[in-house]
């Protein structure tokens, strides 16, 4: 069962969410191996950016990559990349050789592939990666990374990086991690604030019903799924067995 957790404000949220990262993180480096994690794009960004810098880690043994990416160029405010670049490289002591960008100068097919080769140089001889974290957001329709709703790349099994061309949230083209690689990581952590998610959480955490939506297919089969929210974005949720 995935464990669900409700903070006052957004503030408070953005706190706990970078406690965690550094728990995990911290978790991996006892065990004697890098950490490796995955970044998402959109609200989630600012969460991580806030508070990430001052947290108490070897950042060296860090391994971050993207959970999806929008294929526009680095300069781009679309580019989750950049964000990152701007608000946390250089605020912490990141060394840019631990971090994976995509090339944003291929083809969208190209693009993928690239990204899985630089995957498995990292985790060299694993079949299927193992993500220490991944870190993720859910957009209104209850999409995460690149996989929205309905869409045929919730059934794909044989690529971990794919291409999508018809994104319905712009912009349209993007890489994202699939279901194989998602769903073997040790643990997956969702973050949603506001008001305007409060619907969406409501169906996929409280109702379940067939076809899942994105975010609720997040379950892997040898690790966990932790949910960060506001009050707001909780309030559909009050008094569900969710809670006991
Ligand atoms: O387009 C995207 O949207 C989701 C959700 O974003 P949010 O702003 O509604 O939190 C994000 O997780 C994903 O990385 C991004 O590419």
């Amino acid at each position: 069962m995935a464990s669900i957790n409700v903070f006052k404000t957004e503030l408070q949220v953005a706190k706990e969410i970078c406690s965690f990262v550094e728990m995990k993180a911290n978790e991996a480096l006892a065990r004697g191996t890098d950490f490796t994690v995955g970044f998402s794009g959109g609200s989630l960004q600012k969460y991580l950016c806030e508070h990430l810098p001052r947290i108490s880690t070897d950042w060296s043994k860090w391994r971050i990559f993207f959970c999806d990416e929008r294929l526009v160029s680095f300069e781009d405010n679309d580019s989750t990349y950049k964000y990152y670049r701007d608000n946390l490289i250089g605020k912490a002591p990141i060394h840019t050789e631990n971090i994976f960008p995509i090339n944003p100068n291929l083809s969208v097919e190209e693009c993928a592939k690239d990204y899985t080769a630089c995957l498995r140089k990292v985790f060299p001889g694993d079949d299927l990666p193992r993500f220490d974290l991944l870190l993720l957001g859910i957009g209104p329709d209850g999409h995460t990374c690149s996989l929205f709703p309905s869409h045929p790349l919730l059934e794909e099994k044989d690529v971990l990086i794919a291409p999508i061309s018809d994104s319905p949230k712009p912009p349209p083209c993007r890489v994202t991690m699939t279901y194989p690689l998602i769903n073997n990581a040790r643990c997956c952590a969702f973050v949603s604030c506001g008001a305007g998610k409060a619907a969406i959480l409501k169906t996929i955490l409280a109702e379940q019903h067939e076809p899942l939506l994105p975010a609720a297919r997040v379950n892997p089969t040898d690790g966990k799924v932790f949910w960060f929210l506001d009050d707001a974005a909780a309030s559909m949720l009050k008094n569900s067995e969710l809670f006991d």
